[in-house]
C-alpha cells in the first residue's frame, strides 16, 4: 500500500489484503506499525497505533498525541483517536481493532460508549504481550474478557439511547449567526455549531463543538464525547485536532490560525477555559472565539 492514510476505503483494504494473501481482518495488525509512525508523543516518546475495522468495511487509524506544557490528562490516546476518527467519518460500528500495546484502563472504559462494546474484538500486536488463554484462534480477544464487570452507559442511560457512534442531533441553534463578521468567521461558527449538534454528551447534557482553520484556509472540526465514567471523556478541541492530524497534511499546530468553540451558555460542564489553555499552548497566535448556542 502507498503512504497510509487515516481512513482506508473497503476497496483499498481488499486489494492490500489480497496482495498480502490475508483477510481484511488479518490486515489490521500489519497496519499498526505504519500507524505508529504518525503518533505525536513528544513527552513519552512512546508511539501507540490502533487500527480498526468499521461496519462499512473501511479501516481507520488512531495514534496517541501529547501536548508539552500541559498536564498529561490533555493527551489523546490512540484508541480515543480511533473512536474520534470513526465518529468524524460517520462510521456506525467498530467490530475489530489491532493495537500496538495493551489498551489502558482509561481506553477500555472509553470504548464502553460503543454499542455492544464487550463484543468488540481486539488483537495486541506487542510481541512481548503474553498470549491470552481467552483469545480466539485468530488471536483476537473480546473486549469483555479484558474488562469484565463493566461500568458503562447502561448504568446511567435508558437502554435505547443513541450511543457514541449512533446517529443523533442535539438541535442546537445560535440566535444570531452574526452577518457583520467576515465570511471565514461565519463558516467556522456554522461548522462548530454543526459539530456541537453531533456531540455525544448524554451525561452532562452539555454538548460542544470546535472548528479550526489552518493558514491555507482549510477547516477541521470535532465534537465533545463523554464517558459514563466522566474522566475518559474527550474534549471538542482534542477531537478537532484529531481531524487536523488526520487530514491536515502532517503540519505543526502553529499552522492553526483560527479556532471557534460553540457550547451552551448556561452549561454546567464548560469547555471554554480548557480549550483556550490548550490552543494557546500549541498555537499561541491562533485566534480563539466562543459562541453560545441554545
Ligand atoms: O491505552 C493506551 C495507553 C497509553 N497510550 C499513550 C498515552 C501516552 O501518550 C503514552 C504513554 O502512556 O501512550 C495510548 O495511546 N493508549
Ligand atoms: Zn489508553
Amino acid at each position: 500500500m502507498d503512504k497510509p492514510s487515516f481512513v482506508i476505503s473497503p476497496e483499498q483494504a481488499e486489494s492490500a489484503a489480497n496482495q498480502l494473501g490475508v483477510s481484511v481482518l488479518q490486515l489490521l495488525p500489519s497496519l499498526v506499525n505504519p500507524a505508529k509512525s504518525f503518533a505525536r508523543p513528544p513527552i513519552s516518546k512512546f508511539h501507540v497505533g490502533a487500527v480498526g475495522l468499521g461496519s462499512s468495511g473501511r479501516i481507520f487509524l488512531g495514534v496517541n498525541v501529547e501536548f508539552p506544557g500541559l498536564p498529561l490528562h490533555h493527551s489523546i490516546h490512540a484508541e480515543q483517536f480511533l473512536v474520534t476518527n470513526l465518529t468524524l467519518n460517520g462510521e456506525r460500528h467498530l467490530r475489530n481493532f489491532a493495537v500496538s500495546a495493551a489498551p489502558c484502563g482509561h481506553c477500555r472504559q472509553f470504548l464502553q460508549e460503543i454499542r455492544d462494546a464487550s463484543e468488540i474484538r481486539l488483537v495486541i500486536t506487542d510481541p512481548n504481550a503474553t498470549a491470552d488463554p481467552d483469545a480466539d484462534s485468530d488471536g483476537f480477544l473480546r473486549l469483555g474478557s479484558i474488562l469484565p464487570h463493566r461500568f458503562g452507559p447502561e448504568d446511567l442511560l435508558e437502554k435505547d439511547f443513541p450511543l457514541i457512534l449512533e446517529r443523533h442531533d442535539n438541535n442546537l441553534t445560535i440566535s444570531d449567526l452574526d452577518p457583520i463578521s467576515n465570511g471565514n468567521t461565519v463558516e467556522l461558527k456554522r461548522t462548530a455549531l454543526a459539530a456541537a449538534n453531533r456531540s455525544y454528551a448524554p451525561y452532562s447534557l452539555c454538548p460542544s463543538g470546535v472548528a479550526l482553520v489552518d493558514c491555507d484556509g482549510k477547516v477541521y472540526r470535532g465534537w465533545y464525547m463523554e464517558s459514563a465514567a466522566y474522566n475518559p471523556s474527550l474534549g471538542p478541541l482534542q477531537a478537532a485536532l484529531v481531524d487536523y492530524i488526520a487530514n491536515g497534511g502532517g503540519g505543526g499546530y502553529e499552522r492553526i490560525v483560527g479556532a471557534v468553540l460553540v457550547e451552551k451558555e448556561d452549561a454546567v460542564v464548560r469547555q471554554e477555559h480548557t480549550a483556550r489553555l490548550l490552543i494557546q499552548m500549541i498555537s499561541p497566535k491562533c485566534d480563539f472565539s466562543v459562541y453560545h448556542c441554545h
